[in-house]
């Protein structure tokens, strides 16, 4: 079971991933949303080829026929995506899956299929979209993180750097974010903190 970098950013073009990637960002995903088809592969093509050579996770939400026509090596997908995806064609390529949970019987689907990772949401309120969710909260995480072992947890929705450690410190492995990053007066500034305070310190020395 590979680990994820902590802090992981959700953006909606490449010009994004150009700006994220020297501040020091390790895993990010593109999520797409009314685009055409050749517009969505052209930001797919750019974002890959700044991540490849750097070795930087690209995570290649919904859009996953051009995924690996591309050559990505990372997925998202919903539930719903999930139901007409071919996930034979995406683990013939050996791409990475990671998959949206939100209630028991998602997650039970989810583990039928073998993820890299889950992801459980939200758990705060999120103005990004809307979901018939009520926040989970951090006792959630901790509920899923016992189910799901060393799986790794992703937790999405509403989380502010402010709010993250308290998700890692509840059972997260990663911690996926919009807005407080895209929608900062000064998101570089911003996403540089969030590397900085997600930072799990080197094995052997103590937490300060
Ligand atoms: C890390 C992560 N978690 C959840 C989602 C949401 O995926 P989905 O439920 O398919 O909704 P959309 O993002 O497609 O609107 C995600 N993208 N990433
Ligand atoms: C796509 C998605 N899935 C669950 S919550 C969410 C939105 C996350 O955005 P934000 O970090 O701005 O709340
Ligand atoms: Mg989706």
């Amino acid at each position: 079971m590979s680990r994820l970098a902590p802090f992981y950013p959700i953006v909606d073009s490449a010009d994004w991933v150009r700006r994220l990637v020297p501040v020091g960002v390790k895993l990010v995903q593109l999520r797409i949303k009314r685009r055409t088809p050749d517009e969505v592969r052209r930001e797919v093509r750019a974002a890959l080829a700044i991540c490849r050579p750097r070795r930087v996770q690209l995570v290649i939400n919904d859009h996953w026929r051009i995924a690996l026509d591309e050559g990505a090596g990372f997925i998202h997908l919903g539930q719903e995506d999930l139901a007409g995806a071919d996930l034979r064609a995406i683990r013939a390529r050996h791409v990475k899956l990671g998959i949206s949970t939100h209630d028991d019987a998602e997650l039970d689907h989810a583990l039928g299929v073998s993820p890299d990772y889950v992801a459980l949401g939200p758990i705060y309120p999120t103005s990004l979209k809307a979901m018939p969710w009520a926040p989970q909260g951090l006792d959630r995480i901790g509920e899923w993180k016992r189910r799901i072992g060393r799986l790794p947890l992703v937790t999405i929705g509403g989380i502010t750097l402010e709010r993250a450690a308290g998700c890692l410190a509840a059972g997260a492995d990663c911690v996926a974010v919009v807005s407080d990053v895209t929608g900062h007066p000064t998101p570089l500034v911003r996403a540089a903190s969030w590397i900085t305070s997600t930072r799990t310190p080197p094995r052997g020395l103590p937490h300060e």
